[in-house]
């Protein structure tokens, strides 16, 4: 496993150790669900995860000094159905911080995009006020991720489980995840190519489980791409980092689902 993912988990490695010594900084204290997955599958259209993305491996700086919360309320205002923030500081810019005030700012759904692999990252992503976590099959052992898995269950929120190729998703079906994001971008290349989405989704279609295309989506022919392929939902990160307007980029992603039938 030697790509990116091996330097940023032995920065997740030594956060840990920090994060396990540390008193819990002054979050939120009461939690309140806010559901991706009910608003997934009440919506006809793909469901638009919009993401607050200041900086990249792949990318470098995208945008560093965006305003989280600027950003965040107009995604909302778009139509996002969740909001993802990259809490990662080191690769990724982000920050608790950014997550707690975007959580703050807005009433969808929070997804902490960050690379967990040990249960105190749950905890500080739910005290900070995220209501989804991701879990990347690529950085964890599959029993590891089932009882990570299960502690953000218990813990009420809901997990994204991503995969890359076929046997990572093999190895993650015997969990049942409720939610799968297949991830186009290769770790070890960066490539990004939407037949991930095609190729792993024809297969989930099959299982009827529900499943997100994560990366790479730029264009709305890409969005009826992954839609055709299966997905209800889209991951966007650069692409809305960047936009000029917003609201054209919504419209242009503003898929209908098939088998759906309404009027734009
Ligand atoms: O984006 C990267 O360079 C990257 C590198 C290594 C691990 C993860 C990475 N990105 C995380 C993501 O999954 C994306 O931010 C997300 O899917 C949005 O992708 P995009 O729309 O292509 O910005």
């Amino acid at each position: 496993m030697a790509n990116i993912l091996t330097a940023i988990l032995a920065v997740k490695h030594e956060e840990i150790i920090k994060l396990k010594k540390l008193k819990f900084p002054n979050y939120q204290s009461e939690y309140t669900k806010r559901s991706l997955l009910q608003s997934m599958k009440e919506s006809q259209k793909v469901s638009i995860i919009a993401e607050i993305k200041r900086a990249s491996p792949s990318r470098g700086d995208i945008d560093r000094d965006v305003d989280p919360v600027k950003q965040a309320i107009a995604y909302e205002k778009n139509g996002a159905a969740a909001i993802s923030v990259l809490t990662d500081k080191e690769f990724f810019k982000g920050s608790f911080e950014d997550l707690k005030k975007v959580s703050e700012a807005v009433k969808i759904p929070i997804l902490c995009k960050d690379f967990i692999i040990d249960e105190i990252q749950i905890d500080h992503a739910k005290r900070a006020g995220a209501h989804i976590i991701l879990l990347i099959a690529a950085a964890l052992p599959v029993k590891r991720l089932t009882e990570l898995y299960r502690y953000a269950k218990s813990e009420d929120l809901e997990v994204l489980v991503e995969v890359h190729d076929e046997e990572e998703l093999q190895a993650v079906l015997p969990i049942d995840p409720e939610l799968i994001g297949i991830n186009n971008r290769n770790l070890k290349t960066f490539e990004v190519n939407l037949e991930v989405t095609e190729r792993l989704g024809s297969q989930l279609v099959e299982m009827d489980k529900l499943f997100i295309s994560e990366s790479g989506v730029k264009v709305r022919h890409d969005v009826e791409r992954v839609r055709d392929a299966g997905a209800k939902g889209i991951l966007v990160g650069e692409t809305l980092m960047q936009a000029e307007n917003l609201n054209h980029s919504f419209k242009e992603f503003g898929v209908i689902l098939k088998g759906e039938n309404y009027a734009r």
